[in-house]
């Protein structure tokens, strides 16, 4: 029966491929999920003259088409909940392995760092390699395997220099000031290399009691190739759980444990990460997520998706402040882990925009650069 189906899929694929290239109006979509007909309201508002894939706003193009190719595999008898983009995770999850274990055995030894001082120098380092993974992505590869194969720690010093907007001490100030007893949320991106930063950086913050919980909030459909899905987020704890490796295995334990005992907590059923909304329509479109939200103390956007969501998907000026560009979307204190992957940026200094743009014309395509960036609430 699944032959049949593919068999469909491809030719719907290939058609989706025509709409798309010629420029046809976005279709209304079918299909029986519970976003179906918040996305339909979506389409039928846009203006003619931004209803096409060149026509649009680039990030509504960009969801429109992850979101039909969804509806291609929901329409099936036998291949609708299948994840079309698992194999190529699985792959960038055990090509990345040298790379968890290099990161388990280097936090191993600082277990006994105790003092505010120690503590800080850490969080800076993990703070700086979750950004970094966020290079780590299979949308930006065209679907083509990449890991984190070499030594993180190497490569850092390095980095230093691409790093564009640094608000690190501001989001160590914002968790180290308080008790302790706080909600910690990831607004996450990729699956493998990233999510592992993401989850060394939650076991950081849980067992130096820096944050009482930390919630990860994940798609609910396949999206933007690489992005976590809830079975990526179980696959890869039990995997951990399961490594060759004993620190791994130790560590993908220690994780597990959180999840039963709530000091980890993964927020599965969230349609809205994969809506075309931007931020600042949230708080109208989806008060309960804006209202999840104002839960937690910090809110860390990963990545460059919620970044152009972040902003609107506005090409704004290189200096305008991160705050005014969020345009009032301001549930609670909120900061951004981004690797440059998009022509849009804000939070540069005068000047900085354009001298990269004289070294290489392409700079915000590559992924190279990234931004740090913190609003308080
Ligand atoms: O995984 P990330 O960091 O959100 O990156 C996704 C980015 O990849 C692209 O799809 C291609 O570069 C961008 O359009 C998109 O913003």
């Amino acid at each position: 029966e699944s032959t049949e189906d593919l068999k469909d899929v491809i030719g719907n694929i290939s058609k989706l491929k025509y709409e798309l290239q010629t420029d046809k109006k976005f279709k209304l979509l079918d299909g029986n999920d519970s976003d179906q007909e918040e996305w339909n309201s979506f389409l039928q508002s846009l203006p003619d003259t931004h209803n096409s894939y060149f026509s649009a706003v680039w990030l509504h193009a960009e969801c429109y088409m992850y979101r039909r190719v969804r509806a291609i595999f929901e329409e099936t008898a036998t291949l609708r909940d299948f994840d079309y983009f698992r194999k190529q995770k699985k792959d960038a999850f055990m090509g990345s392995l040298e790379a968890f274990i290099r990161l388990t055995e280097k936090f191993n030894e600082t277990r006994e760092a105790k003092s505010r001082m120690e503590l800080q120098g850490l969080f800076r380092q993990l703070v700086r390699l979750n950004l970094w993974g966020n290079r780590i992505d299979l949308s930006i590869s065209g679907g083509k395997i990449v890991s984190q194969d070499d030594d993180p720690f190497a490569a850092l010093a390095n980095l230093e220099g691409y790093i564009l907007a640094d608000d690190t001490n501001a989001m160590w100030e914002c968790i180290s000031m308080t008790d302790g007893n706080i909600i910690v949320d990831f607004v996450c991106d990729n699956a493998g290399y990233e999510l592992f930063t993401d989850l060394c950086l939650g076991d950081f913050l849980i067992s130096r009691n820096l944050a009482a919980k930390i919630r990860f909030h994940v798609k609910t459909i396949p999206w933007f190739v690489s992005d976590v899905t809830p079975e990526d987020f179980r696959w890869t704890l039990d995997a951990l759980k399961l490594a060759v490796k004993g620190t791994l295995r130790d560590l993908g334990s220690r994780l597990s444990n959180y999840m039963e005992t709530g000091h980890f907590e993964l927020i599965e059923d969230e349609h809205f990460w994969t809506s075309p909304y931007d931020y600042s329509q949230m708080e109208s479109v989806k008060p309960s997520v804006y209202q999840s939200l104002q839960q937690a103390h910090l809110v860390i956007f990963k990545g460059d998706l919620n970044y152009r969501k972040l902003l609107g998907d506005i090409k704004w000026d290189t200096t305008e402040t991160f705050e005014n560009a969020l345009r009032g979307f301001r549930p609670t204190n909120l900061c951004s882990l981004r690797t440059v992957k998009a022509d849009l940026v804000v939070g540069l200094e005068r000047g900085r925009a354009e001298g990269l743009t004289a070294k290489d014309p392409k700079w915000m395509e590559t992924g190279d650069y990234g931004v740090i960036q913190f609003a308080p609430k």
